[in-house]
């Protein structure tokens, strides 16, 4: 950002890459010239495997983004809901049985660390999800496999910060990644058991008439691993930077909690279901909030042209020139943005005025490179927003507000230390 206050919109920060905020130019790199990935993304590939998030191949993109996507159809999505239910209740019984311990003790509040607890969660639901594999990490706090990728998470951010030499490092895949995928996927196809997952659509691939449609195994775990990857921390830390700011505010809090509050429970239930909160206009304004201020891809999103070309009507560019879009310079940028550094989910809400600056907002980036996983990171978010401010009642610990300031990027935008201690108790809740 202090870039773009110095410079403007467009800096060239070497001698072939330009760091943008200009919206219409962004608009066009993202969505209306639909550009390609830039090469930063082949440093991703594992023993030269190209999957659909770091492909900077078009044509193998398409074929690959056609045949999984039917996995994250609205429909197919709402099928899953059981399993993201599952993971949810055990969380709501999890942080129950610790605060039942404090009390227990005297103390009404319990100290959680918020941040952690997140994590765990949408790991358990990714998890389950994407492959059927149960992590219990809710319960138990640790995995082989999340852990094993959490370090290839941490060489990935090694990787972004030094593009030059990770094009010479030969990356390959983790040999207990491969064994552990390859034994879950075989089990599946031999046992001609089916699940609702996205593993299952993957797998369904391979009755595909057309022989490109249909994937082998290695590519299977490739794609998966991408979903675990990227369909874990960029949902939990979002969530995680709501309540953060959430207790920042207390007034937005309360009216989210009202909108909450308004609605019971179905039948027996002791959740919400996605149905009764897709359409909830203050807890989508808090979300659509917290992401224009935390964008998952701090770092921007990267593009390159092959040819000449001029960015909106206004800058000759020469081919080969790379953009890195900086998505969190246009989403704060005071050029779009009403108050633009102040957190105020009411910019979207229908009545607002002045109306959000939609073209200078892509938290899930746009065109055909867009977030596969946007309708199954709202429906997670939403559950799990919706969950713990029906559940629990959050108090802010004032060390952890002053640390929460310190936001990293590593491969996705967290706090530093991956930490965030809250105090948290049990509220009344009618059935
Ligand atoms: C709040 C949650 C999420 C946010 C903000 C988010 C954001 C993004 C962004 C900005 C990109 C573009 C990255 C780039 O150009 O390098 C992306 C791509 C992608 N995301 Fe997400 N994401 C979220 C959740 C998910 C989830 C839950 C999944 C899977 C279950 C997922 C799967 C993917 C995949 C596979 C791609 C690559 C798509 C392609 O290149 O065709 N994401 N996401």
């Amino acid at each position: 950002m202090k870039l773009h206050q110095q410079y403007g919109h467009v800096v060239r920060i070497s001698p072939k890459k330009l760091l943008i905020s200009d919206k219409d130019m962004i608009t066009q790199i993202l969505a209306k010239d639909d550009m390609p990935k830039a090469d930063l993304y082949l440093s991703f590939q594992m023993d030269n495997n190209p999957t659909m998030h770091d492909t900077i191949d078009k044509a193998f993109h398409k074929t690959r983004r056609r045949v999984v996507s039917p996995a994250f159809a609205i429909r197919y999505l709402a099928t899953m809901e059981p399993l993201m239910h599952e993971k949810m209740q055990i969380m709501v019984d999890k942080v129950t049985k610790t605060i039942e311990l404090a009390n227990a003790n005297g103390t009404k509040y319990a100290e959680m660390d918020l941040w952690k607890l997140l994590q765990h969660l949408t790991l358990d639901i990714i998890g389950s999800t994407a492959f059927g594999t149960d992590f219990n990490m809710i319960k138990t706090g640790s995995h082989p496999l999340p852990d094993r990728i959490n370090s290839r998470l941490k060489y990935s951010s090694f990787l972004i910060m030094f593009p030059m030499i990770s094009r010479h490092i030969p990356k390959h895949m983790d040999p207990y990644l491969v064994s552990f995928m390859t034994k879950v996927i075989e089990e599946r196809i031999t046992s001609g058991k089916r699940r609702q997952d996205i593993l299952q659509i993957l797998i369904d691939t391979q009755k595909a008439e057309s022989v490109e449609d249909r994937l082998a195994i290695a590519e299977m775990i490739n794609e998966v691993i991408i979903y675990l990857v990227a369909g874990s921390e960029t949902s939990s830390n979002t969530i995680g930077f709501t309540i953060v700011e959430l207790l920042k505010h207390p007034e937005a809090m309360a009216k989210l909690r009202q909108e909450i509050d308004d609605l019971e429970f179905e039948d027996e239930k002791t959740l919400f279901q996605h149905s009764q909160l897709k359409a909830l206009p203050y807890l989508n304004a808090v979300i659509s909030e917290t992401m224009r201020l935390y964008p998952v891809a701090t770092a921007g999103l990267q593009r390159k042209t092959y040819t000449d070309i001029t960015l909106a009507g206004k800058l000759a560019v020469p081919e080969n020139t790379t953009f890195v879009c900086n998505m969190f310079a246009s989403q704060t940028h005071p050029d779009y943005w009403h108050v633009a550094d102040k957190f105020l989910p009411e910019r979207w809400l229908d009545s607002a005025y002045p109306e959000p600056t939609l073209d200078a907002y892509y938290p899930f980036s746009a065109g055909s490179r867009g977030c596969i996983g946007k309708n199954f990171a709202y429906q997670e978010m939403r559950l799990c927003i919706a969950t713990i401010f029906k559940y629990f009642d959050i108090k802010p610990i004032s060390l952890s507000m002053e640390k929460v300031k310190d936001t990293r990027q590593y491969v996705t935008l967290t706090i530093r230390g991956n930490s965030f201690n809250v105090h948290i108790s049990k509220r009344e809740t009618k059935h």
